[in-house]
């Protein structure tokens, strides 16, 4: 199908031309010129402006928004509001918060406009090649897509979730689940890296990798990152963040629902933003007052 696509960024040129690949036709749009040249050398046709790439895709009109999650996606979904007709159908791929695809989904409901909140997994690699879609809205529209995922999803690597919101709400958790995950490859890798031992971290990702219990993707990136840089000296432990991790922590606080993992790694994240804590000064402080233990001064 032919397939109109705003954000020809690091997800949506991946993207675009997994879709190419896989027998669809996607035109691009993307505000910055590089990303648009970069786009046309890869062979993807591309639309200078909105209405340009409109004008060259047949009615109803598909269109994917692959924009970061937050302002951006909303300006591009208002702006297909007012130019989309009864009948067009957009896709939001990006990783957008739940609520606000509700929000995004009912205002283009105004105007007949369609809309499917499209959770997109598996990073870069996976928009170029077997990508992973968790898809809400209506299921006759889901319908008139599924060809479409068929093509650039994975082996059963997409589903429909239900109605709008339950897309982008299930990649929520998915990302919860990553930031534990990855809490926990991490910090055990800092236990080994303390220990009596003298293990080579690519060899300990990779012997992980094959066959034992925690063989996982996310192990295989990690080789792939120790086999480049053995202890990761050339970078920083400074995590940032997103936003779906918390979204995940507030979403199972106002349910109740404990989720102490998903919690403690996303504070870590933050943590790890500062080289010092208030809290780590005030606690050195009331130990000197009470007991007379050491502080350490800047
Ligand atoms: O969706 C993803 C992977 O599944 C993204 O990479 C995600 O944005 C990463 O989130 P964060 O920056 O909070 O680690």
């Amino acid at each position: 199908m032919k397939i109109g696509l705003i954000g020809l960024g690091k997800m949506g040129l991946n993207l675009a031309l997994n879709m190419r690949d896989h027998g669809q036709v996607p035109v691009g749009f993307d505000l910055a010129p590089t990303n648009l040249k970069t786009a046309a050398t890869n062979g993807i046709a591309t639309a200078n402006d909105l209405a340009a790439l409109l004008d060259q895709l047949p009615t109803p009109r598909t269109i994917w928004v692959m924009v970061p999650a937050g302002a951006a996606t909303t300006s591009v979904i208002n702006d297909l509001a007012a130019h989309l007709t009864s009948g067009d159908t957009v896709l939001d791929g990006g990783n957008s918060f739940y609520k606000d695809s509700v929000h995004h989904g009912a205002e283009l409901a105004k105007h007949g406009v369609h809309f499917l909140d499209v959770g997109t997994s598996g990073g870069q690699a996976g928009a170029r090649h077997n990508g992973n879609f968790m898809v809400g809205g209506d299921p006759a529209v889901f319908k008139t897509v599924a060809p479409l995922f068929q093509a650039i999803a994975a082996p059963d690597g997409y589903l429909y979730t239900g109605p709008v919101g339950s897309g982008h709400y299930l990649k929520m958790v998915h990302n919860g689940i990553e930031y534990g995950m990855m809490a926990s490859i991490g910090e055990g890798f800092d236990v080994l890296q303390h220990g009596p031992y003298d293990y080579d971290n690519a060899a300990v990702a990779k012997v992980w990798n094959n066959g034992s219990v925690i063989r996982s993707w996310l192990m295989e990136l990690a080789e792939d990152a120790f086999d480049g840089d053995a202890n990761l000296d050339t970078i920083k432990g400074v995590m940032h963040a997103s936003g779906e991790g918390r979204w995940t922590l507030d979403t199972a606080l106002d349910q109740q629902v404990a989720t102490p993992v998903i919690a403690m790694a996303l504070m870590m994240r933050y943590r790890s933003l500062s080289d010092d804590t208030f809290t780590g000064k005030v606690v050195a402080a009331l130990r000197n007052e009470f007991g007379g233990h050491a502080v350490e001064h800047e």
